[in-house]
């Protein structure tokens, strides 16, 4: 399959340099213009910042490409829903069809990992809905991560979802889960959940050694770092859950189902708090992107390293 690298990334790729992935479904789904290309091209510098290189993935006239131009980030953002949600399902479709997909985190990771990206940074991953358990509504994103060996820097999953069985389904399919500076899985808006994770980070040199182990062992399987939402943008943790709920309970009246209840819950959710989680939202995942690009330099410098002491 032809997929289409950004020059400047397939550059820092052949001299082991660090790049970031980042996914597209957040811009055309998950925000509304112009925030939505404000946040992008802002994500994009705080990756640049750490010195690693940004490629954010998306499909555009059916040709896959990882690492935009600022006229095609635009082109995404200005596009919104007329971009297809694309999940790894949906990825053939597009493609044969000539479409336009944004790249959820099961296809960005899918991408990523085709051109050896290994890091890959967004606000939420999808996880088990809740009412899973009869439903069967589970996030593609959490069988790419059993199967896929990228690292997915995040600030956990939203409360929309059922917490605890998406951390028992990642521990099924065999995923790293590590919490950053914290004992406790994240839950997007809010530093707790109330389930603790198996594996804590405090540096990024910490983060890029597990990448680095995973990879050396060839284990196969991704990694979730999850990023608690900084503290200061927490505050209003309380009232985005309890808009969570309603939206929630709306969601059931409107029998939305599929991958149209993540989008229905996003807007109604920032609809309900007057904005203020989507001002959360892009806070946390500029936090991630800054982690994510130290990770990525940590771990560009590792493999030089080694490579350095393997050729002495
Ligand atoms: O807090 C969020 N969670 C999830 C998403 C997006 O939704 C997708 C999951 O959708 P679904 O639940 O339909 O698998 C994720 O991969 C991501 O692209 C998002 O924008 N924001």
């Amino acid at each position: 399959m032809s997929i289409v690298v950004a020059p400047e990334v397939a550059a820092a790729l052949a001299r082991v340099g660090p790049v970031v992935a980042l996914e597209s479904t957040i811009i055309c789904h998950g925000m509304p213009y112009p925030k939505n290309l404000q946040t992008a091209m802002e994500v994009e510098a705080v990756v640049r910042g750490t010195g690693a290189i940004p490629a954010t993935i998306a499909i555009l006239d059916g040709l896959p490409h990882v690492g935009l131009s600022g006229e095609q980030l635009k082109r995404l953002a200005i596009s919104g829903r007329q971009f297809q949600k694309t999940a790894r399902r949906d990825i053939a479709h597009v493609v044969a069809s000539g479409g336009n997909g944004a790249t959820t985190v099961s296809a960005t990771m899918f991408f990523a990992h085709k051109v050896g990206i290994p890091i890959f940074v967004t606000g939420g991953i999808g996880g088990v809905h809740r009412h899973g358990e009869q439903t069967m509504d589970i996030s593609s994103d959490l069988t790419e991560l059993g199967k896929t060996p990228v690292a997915v820097i995040s600030a956990g999953v939203k409360s929309i979802l059922d917490i605890p069985r998406t951390l028992e389904y990642l521990e099924t399919q065999g995923v790293t889960v590590a919490a950053y500076r914290t004992n406790e899985f994240p839950a997007f808006f809010t530093e707790i959940s109330g389930c603790q994770v198996p594996c804590r980070v405090d540096s990024p040199e910490e983060c890029a050694k597990i990448i680095h182990a995973n990879r050396n062992l060839h284990l196969g399987s991704g990694i979730l770092i999850a990023v608690p939402i900084p503290t200061q943008h927490a505050a209003s943790g309380s009232i985005i859950e309890s808009a969570i709920r309603k939206a929630l309970k709306e969601a059931e009246e409107k029998r939305i189902i599929g991958n149209a209840i993540t989008p229905f819950m996003l807007e109604r959710v920032k609809e309900l708090t007057g904005g203020s989680s989507l001002e959360a939202n892009i806070a946390l995942v500029k936090n991630n992107a800054e982690l994510g690009g130290k990770v990525a330099v940590a771990l560009s410098n590792l493999q030089k390293r080694e490579t350095k002491s393997k050729l002495l």
